[in-house]
C-alpha cells in the first residue's frame, strides 16, 4: 500500500503588516498554503485579494514580517504570474511565440531548450492557433491563453492568478480551467486565483481563503476535496453546491459584520 506523505508548507506568511496612506489593510496577517495546492482567493471588493499575491510575488512591497516558499526567499524562487489584464500583459511589438519564449531567453537558455519548452506548452494547451501572429491579432482568450503560457514557461514552483477568468467568455473559462488543472495535476504546481466570481473560485480551489472587509483577516480557509479533473458538469454536484453555500454563507456573514448591520 502507498504512504501518503502529508503535504508540505509551501508558502508562508508570518506576521505581515501592509498599510496604503496610513490606512491598514493588513495587520499581523498569518497564512500557510500547502504544495501543490489550488487556493482560491474570495472576499468583499477592496479587501486586498489582488494586494496579497502581490504582496506574495514581490510586485507590491511589504510594510514588514516575511513570506517565505518552503523556507527560501521570493529571490530563490520560481514564480509565474498572470496579470489579470491580459490585454496590457502581452508584449505587443513581440509575436506570441517570442512572448513565452521571453522569460527563458532572459534566464539565457540556449534557443534549442526555448523551442523545446515552447513546444512542450504548444502540446499541453493544444494550440490550435499560429504562435507567429502578434497578440493584437488573437482574440481575448486566446491571448489569455499565451499570458499563462508565458507564465508557466519556466516552470514556476508557484503560479499567481489574478482573476484569470474575468474578461472570458464561458467557452474560453471551461477551456482555461481545464488546462489549469492539468498543469496542477502533472507538475504539482502551488497556484493561488484571485476571483471575485464565487464560482469560478469554488470550481478549482483545494482550498478556499475567504477574507474579511479590510483590516483584514481570514474569515475562513475551507478545504474542497471533490474528485479531479472537475469537468464542467462538476458544479451541479451536490458537493459543488454544499461549498458554494458554506462560502457564501460566511461571505454574507462578513459583509454584515463589517457593515454593523
Ligand atoms: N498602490 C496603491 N495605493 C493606494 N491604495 C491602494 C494601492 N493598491 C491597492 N490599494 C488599496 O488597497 C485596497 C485593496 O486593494 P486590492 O486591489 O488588493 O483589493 P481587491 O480585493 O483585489 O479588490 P477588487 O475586488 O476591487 O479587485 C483597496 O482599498 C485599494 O484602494
Amino acid at each position: 500500500m502507498m504512504t501518503q506523505q502529508a503535504p508540505r508548507n509551501h508558502v508562508s506568511i508570518k506576521g505581515l503588516y501592509k498599510s496604503f496612506a496610513k490606512a491598514p489593510l493588513y495587520e499581523d496577517f498569518n497564512l500557510n498554503i500547502l504544495r501543490g495546492k489550488i487556493v482560491s482567493i474570495f472576499g468583499p471588493n477592496g479587501c486586498g485579494k489582488s494586494t496579497l499575491i502581490n504582496m506574495i510575488s514581490g510586485i507590491t512591497e511589504i510594510d514588514s514580517g516575511e513570506i517565505l516558499f518552503d523556507g527560501k526567499t521570493l529571490k530563490q524562487t520560481t514564480i509565474g504570474y498572470v496579470f489579470q489584464n491580459y490585454r496590457d500583459a502581452l508584449f505587443p511589438w513581440m509575436t506570441s511565440w517570442d512572448n513565452i519564449a521571453y522569460p527563458l531567453r532572459r534566464a539565457n537558455l540556449s534557443e534549442d531548450k526555448v523551442k523545446k519548452r515552447v513546444g512542450e506548452l504548444f502540446e499541453l494547451f493544444d494550440i490550435r492557433f499560429n504562435l507567429k501572429l502578434y497578440p493584437y491579432e488573437l482574440s481575448g482568450g486566446q491571448q489569455q491563453t499565451v499570458s499563462i503560457m508565458r507564465a508557466l514557461a519556466p516552470e514556476p514552483e508557484v503560479l499567481f492568478l489574478d482573476e484569470p477568468f474575468s474578461a472570458l467568455d464561458f467557452e474560453m473559462t471551461l477551456f482555461i480551467r481545464e488546462k489549469l488543472q492539468e498543469v496542477n495535476l502533472a507538475s504539482g504546481i502551488t497556484m493561488m486565483i484571485v476571483s471575485h466570481d464565487l464560482e469560478d473560485a469554488v470550481f478549482l480551489a483545494d482550498q478556499i481563503l475567504l477574507l474579511t472587509r479590510r483590516p483584514t483577516r481570514i474569515a475562513a480557509l475551507l478545504d474542497f476535496d471533490l474528485e479531479k479533473p472537475r469537468l464542467a458538469e462538476a458544479i451541479s454536484d451536490p458537493k459543488f453546491i454544499a461549498m458554494k453555500s458554506q462560502a457564501l454563507e460566511i461571505f454574507q456573514r462578513e459583509m454584515k459584520a463589517g457593515s454593523g448591520l
